[in-house]
């Protein structure tokens, strides 16, 4: 008969573990058992397994009583999912929990795990050798019902690194690799030992070896409690029974005497006698708990007999499954006339009535009460160090072999700045190229970063397999990180330096090996950057497709509040400027990356008579005061024409004050401002007229050098050649600056203010000025200076008024904040052209504040941004991992085991039992 095919000695096993036969049907000893027993010294007599009481030691009965899980969700309410189930699992065992489908196998599983859902709550009892108290790593594995494996690695190699995580610095890396091989063995994937997992687009192993692969990971070390989700799930009937017998021979023929929990959707026969004790499930309720042999006598003594030459797991399994009750009401369900309700409620009846659970009921509060061994407590994975290592080790290898990691990114790159280093050929510097160059700048720093979020599948891919090992405690969140933060650097470098340099070199962006590598630096730490964000993402939104979507919002938000396409001033300020637009790494990226790429650079200009305009210039037309908080112009309603006044509201009294005196006289358009304090409106509160009658202009020369200066309208005449030289000496005469010019070219009259510090060099010919620069004007004599520093303006456009405005641009500079003082002194070297003041002057009242956009003196402090962002990002990831692992298990009123990462198993002290010693 079909149906009586186990074994008798199983039913013995509802007595006692200890006494428990092995069951020997359905199982040959093979090669690597035998192979197993001599590793560790032979084991059987007689057919049976000795267990010694050394052997006790570890061993693990685990008993649960009156288990209720319910589960709650806002739509639904609550709902039971298992309801006072009972019973037992003993050493040596193999214990199959089945049902079927949404009868709570799983979560029967989990909570015997303690791995159950936030959202659940249990109550019930659960002991583990009839104590409270914590099970150390390594004693009890989890294989999850997926297999979430490095794809990339080989069968060896996922083991080898696995064993190197896991089992203790104790043990030697050979003795690790030793353990590993002979595991791979156990597991009887040896033929596939150099075959790689494989998935999308690679194929690997099959689905069945990919099953052992788990399980070989988590039994490396050697764990006395293993659970096991659906270890059959899309395996053919072979491959399910191959790994099946593998598991019965885990629990059985390993001295280890394991207790072995599998939760199964419909086993073969052949499969079905391999089960020790069988846990039969119908809506959450214990059908049948008992022998897995004797389950189809207790259908049959209840009227539902198992038909001849039919799997007895298919027919317990039809009988409760009443999902398809359809069926028998339009007569699809053969033979079957009574609805499975029915059929359900007489069995649960049938079995609470019944001597079996009796039994199980006595045998739970024999072994409660038993103080059967202790754990082995002493048990631990490999050093934290160690773990770093070989996480960096094994990521690095993931990286190297995972196509859409790196190399597509790459590739996608390398064909990205192409494009780039096409579109933008040849900056040159020209006017026009001042655009092209920040465009470049801005469209690497926003889209090349970007992209960066095309490995966040892998990533994702990576992050499942870190939770389930996690989940298993192989490894804290701490190496994690680190493994995979050092193992990205090079390739980063990769990505980062050859897409780097053709988008670089071929638009011919600032030349200079130091400038360069800014450039890859910035670059690089944004790469990074994306990456720290994205894997903060992949912590709160495991699915990838989420992921990518929610990650491109999030650097969608950070581009435009980056300052390049609104003005931070112009960015509204609660959320958006503050903190957003300085969260936003693109900020610090663009904020370097122009000013490396500006400063120190000339530009043609586009106006009449040439000249050039530095880079300084571009950088400082995009500052201004950042004191200024609004300003404007008044105008007339009916014309809306202005009337010819406005107001600047500072945040800074001294700033204010200063520019009281510093914005008389500065050109506005084609006239010079004229200004005085404005009073509030006592009606409305809004600035009223002038207090005082405006004055006449007096055009006040700044106390920086203070010269004298009368301003003159601009200065178009293209014979100029004049050359400005401040910074003198007070004692220098005529003679001695003459002398110094000399060099230049011929001289045709030299002009001292006395005692001003400043003078004026007339040459024969306007050839000169062109190519005159600061490096070029070096005097002889460098003690014609007053501190070292030369200052001179010169350019076919030079006038009186370039002197003050320079001068007063430098002021200004140095005034606002002490950090620009260095390009103040920059400054004393612009070719200051009229055009630039009226651009200047009207950005100044127009409130165009850039001065977060453009300048940055230190160029360190936006790497260094980037670089402290990039922990930040990093660590928060790593706080994130740890709130969700202490979220995850709660452990509700009574007893279960935590999941959390140390493995530890927390049990409902049972106040008959006595106290471990
Ligand atoms: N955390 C949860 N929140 C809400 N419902 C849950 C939760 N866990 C399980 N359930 C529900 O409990 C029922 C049992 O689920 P479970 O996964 O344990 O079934 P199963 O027997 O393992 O099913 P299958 O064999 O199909 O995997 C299902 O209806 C499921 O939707």
């Amino acid at each position: 008969m079909a149906c009586n095919i186990h074994d008798e000695s199983v039913s013995s096993a509802a007595t006692c573990a200890y006494e428990t036969k092995p069951q020997q049907s359905g199982i040959d000893i093979e090669a690597t058992t035998l192979e197993m027993e001599a590793f560790r010294g032979p084991r059987k007599m007689n057919g049976s397994v000795s267990v010694t009481q050394k052997d006790e030691i570890g061993m693990i009965c685990m008993t649960w009583k009156d288990v209720w899980v319910t589960a709650s969700n806002r739509k639904n309410g609550s709902k039971s999912i298992l309801q006072g189930l009972t019973g037992y699992a003993k050493p040596g065992q193999l214990l199959a929990i089945m049902g079927p489908s949404g009868c709570g196998k799983s979560t029967l599983l989990d909570t015997l795990a303690g791995r159950l859902g936030s959202n659940t709550r249990q109550t019930g009892e659960i002991l583990i050798n009839g104590h409270k108290q914590a099970l150390s790593y390594g004693t009890s594995a989890y294989v999850t019902q997926d297999d979430t494996l490095l794809t990339t690695l080989t069968v060896r190699e996922a083991v080898h690194y696995s064993a190197q995580l896991q089992l203790p610095d104790t043990m030697s890396k050979e003795e690790k690799k030793e353990r590993a091989d002979f595991t791979i063995r156990e597991m009887g994937l040896q033929d596939a030992i150099n075959t790689r997992i494989g998935g999308w687009g690679c194929k690997g192993i099959s689905g069945g070896q990919e099953r052992r692969v788990s399980i070989c990971i988590e039994i490396l070390t050697r764990p006395k409690l293993l659970f096991l989700d659906e270890p059959t799930s899309g395996l053919d009937s072979a491959a399910s029974y191959y790994v099946m017998r593998r598991i019965a021979t885990l629990a059985q023929n390993d001295h280890i005497q394991r207790t072995v929990i599998v939760s199964i959707h419909q086993p073969s026969s052949e499969v079905f006698q391999l089960f020790n004790s069988l846990c039969l499930l119908s809506l959450g309720k214990t059908v049948y708990f008992g022998p897995a042999s004797a389950a189809t006598e207790f259908f049959a003594s209840n009227g539902f007999p198992c038909p001849p030459l039919m799997n007895p797991s298919d027919h317990l399994l039809k009988t409760i499954n009443k999902d398809f009750d359809q069926d028998i009401e339009v007569g699809l369900a053969g033979t079957k006339s009574m609805p499975t309700e029915e059929v359900i409620h007489i069995l649960l009846n049938s079995y609470k009535s019944s001597e079996r659970n009796q039994e199980v009921q006595n045998e739970v509060a024999v072994l409660s009460k038993k103080d059967t061994s202790s754990l082995d407590m002493k048990r631990g994975n490999a050093g934290f160090l160690n773990q770093c290592l070989v996480l960096t080790k094994r990521s690095f290898i993931n990286m190297y072999r995972d196509l859409g990691y790196y190399w597509l990114r790459l590739v996608i790159y390398i064909a990205l700045a192409i494009t780039l280093a096409t579109v933008f050929y040849d900056l040159g510097t020209s006017y026009d190229s001042i655009k092209d160059r920040g465009s470049l700048v801005a469209f690497i720093n926003g889209f090349i970063t970007f992209m960066t979020i095309g490995g966040f599948p892998s990533f994702v891919e990576v992050m499942k397999v870190y939770q389930r090992e996690r989940q298993n405690g192989h490894y804290g969140v701490t190496a994690f990180v680190i493994g995979n933060t050092l193992s990205s650097i090079p390739y980063l470098l990769l990505v980062t330096f050859i897409p780097g340099a053709i988008s670089y070199y071929l638009p011919g962006l600032q030349k200079g090996c130091e400038h360069f590598l800014y450039f890859i630096c910035v670059l690089f730490s944004s790469l990074m950057l994306v990456e720290s964000l994205m894997m903060i993402v992949a912590s709160v939104v495991p699915n990838y497709l989420m992921g990518i979507i929610t990650g491109s919002g999030i650097q969608g938000i950070m581009l435009l509040l980056c300052g390049f396409f609104k003005l931070p001033n112009h960015i509204p300020k609660p959320v958006w400027k503050y903190p957003l637009h300085y969260v936003a790494f693109h900020t610090y990226a663009n904020q370097g990356m122009f000013k490396n790429e500006y400063e120190g650079l000339r530009f043609a200009s586009n106006e009449v008579g040439g000249g050039y305009i530095s880079g300084e210039e571009n950088l400082y037309c995009l500052s201004i005061s950042p004191s200024v908080r609004d300003a404007k112009v008044v105008t007339d309603p009916n014309t809306a024409r202005s009337k010819g006044y406005g107001f600047v509201k500072f945040s800074d009294e001294n700033e204010r004050n200063r520019a009281m005196t510093e914005m008389n006289g500065v050109y506005c358009s084609t006239r010079p401002m004229r200004i005085s304090a404005a009073t509030p409106k006592k009606t409305t509160g809004a600035y009223g007229a002038p207090a005082a009658p405006v004055p006449k202009p007096v055009y006040p020369v700044p106390a920086y050098t203070s010269p004298v200066v009368q301003v003159q309208p601009p200065d178009y005449d293209v014979n100029n050649t004049t050359i400005f030289v401040g910074n003198l000496d007070l004692n220098v005469s005529e003679e001695e600056l003459k002398q110094n010019s000399l060099q230049f070219g011929e001289i045709v009259s030299v002009k001292i203010q006395p005692g001003k510090g400043f003078g004026f060099v007339q040459f024969g010919t306007r050839h000169v000025l062109q190519e005159m620069t600061i490096d070029t004007f070096i005097p002889n004599d460098t003690k014609i200076l007053h501190d070292g520093r030369i200052n001179i303006i010169t350019g076919p456009n030079f006038s009186g008024k370039n002197i003050y405005l320079k001068q007063f641009l430098s002021m200004k500079l140095a005034s606002v904040n002490p950090i620009f003082y260095d390009l103040a002194s920059d400054l004393d070297t612009l070719l200051v052209r009229p055009e630039l003041i009226h651009f200047t002057t009207l950005a100044l009242t127009t409130v165009e504040n850039r001065r977060d956009m453009a300048i940055r003196t230190d160029l360190k402090s936006n790497f260094s941004s980037s670089v402290g962002m990039i922990v930040v990002y990093r660590v928060l990831f790593l706080v994130i991992i740890k709130i969700k692992e202490k979220m995850k298990p709660v452990v509700v009123s009574l007893s279960c085991m935590s999941a959390s990462p140390k493995r530890t198993i927390q049990v409902l002290e049972n106040p008959n039992a006595t106290p471990l010693h």
